[in-house]
């Protein structure tokens, strides 16, 4: 069965009397388990759909399916609950908060409704090799170690599906590295889908498969 399935998935954007195709009809379906990057040149459409796929933005026309719910039959809070249960995200800029600690930043999204057998922070911390710098703030870490304390927050819903735009675009290549191979532990020990936006050469070629976008289509 197919975790994500989109059919002429198309989204317009108005900018003054122009009209831009951001995403042109564009069909796809991933499976469970799969690790897909997402590629393509400045401008092909490639954030436009990651924000599709994490419910943050709607089509204009075509549908959406993620783990057999159609995004555009949901509700506002339907579409919360399905971002907050089953999508982590994962962001060039880290997204985390200057005034709390790493085991503090990890657990805020456990705040938001109840985690039913929630991973520890500890757990967490351990899995992304961060136990020693469980009280640091954000600004006492590396760049590379920074993006390990947003993977291991986007992983304490226990999410199918993590959606992460441009992971390493802000890390020196061995930082790089070392986030590649976190992602890839998750997807192969761990079995969750990855969906990926990269201009990374690397980390494409790690993907078991690319969606390549151009001028909105898939090409
Ligand atoms: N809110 C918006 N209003 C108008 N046009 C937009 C908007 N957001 C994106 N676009 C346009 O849609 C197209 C696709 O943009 P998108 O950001 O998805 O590309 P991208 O592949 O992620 O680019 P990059 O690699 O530079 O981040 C571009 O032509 C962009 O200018």
């Amino acid at each position: 069965m197919s975790l994500i399935e989109a059919r002429e998935l198309t989204r317009l954007y108005t900018r003054g009397t122009e009209t831009v195709r951001a995403l042109d009809s564009v069909t796809f379906t991933i499976h469970p388990g799969e690790f897909v990057a997402v590629v393509g040149p400045s401008g092909s459409g490639k954030s436009t759909l990651l924000q599709l796929l994490g419910g943050m933005d709607l089509p204009s026309s075509g549908s959406l399916t993620i783990a057999g719910k159609e995004l555009s039959r949901l509700s506002d809070t339907e579409r919360t609950t399905l971002r907050r249960d089953t999508l982590g995200f994962v962001f060039q800029d880290f997204g985390l908060l200057p005034v709390l600690t790493v085991a503090e930043n990890i657990a805020l999204p456990a705040g938001l409704g109840k985690v039913s057998q929630a991973p520890s922070v500890d757990s967490l911390l351990e899995r992304v090799g961060l136990s020693h710098r469980k009280n640091h703030r954000p600004h006492q870490l590396s760049g590379g170690e920074m993006q390990r304390v947003a993977i291991a927050r986007a992983l304490v819903r226990r999410p199918k599906i993590l959606l992460a735009d441009e992971p390493t675009g802000n890390l020196d290549s061995a930082s790089g590295a070392r986030i590649l191979e976190l992602l890839q532990e998750l997807n192969q020990q761990e079995g969750i889908t990855l969906v990926v936006v990269t201009h990374n050469d690397t980390l494409a070629a790690a993907a078991g498969r690319a969606l390549a976008l151009k001028d909105g289509k898939l090409v």
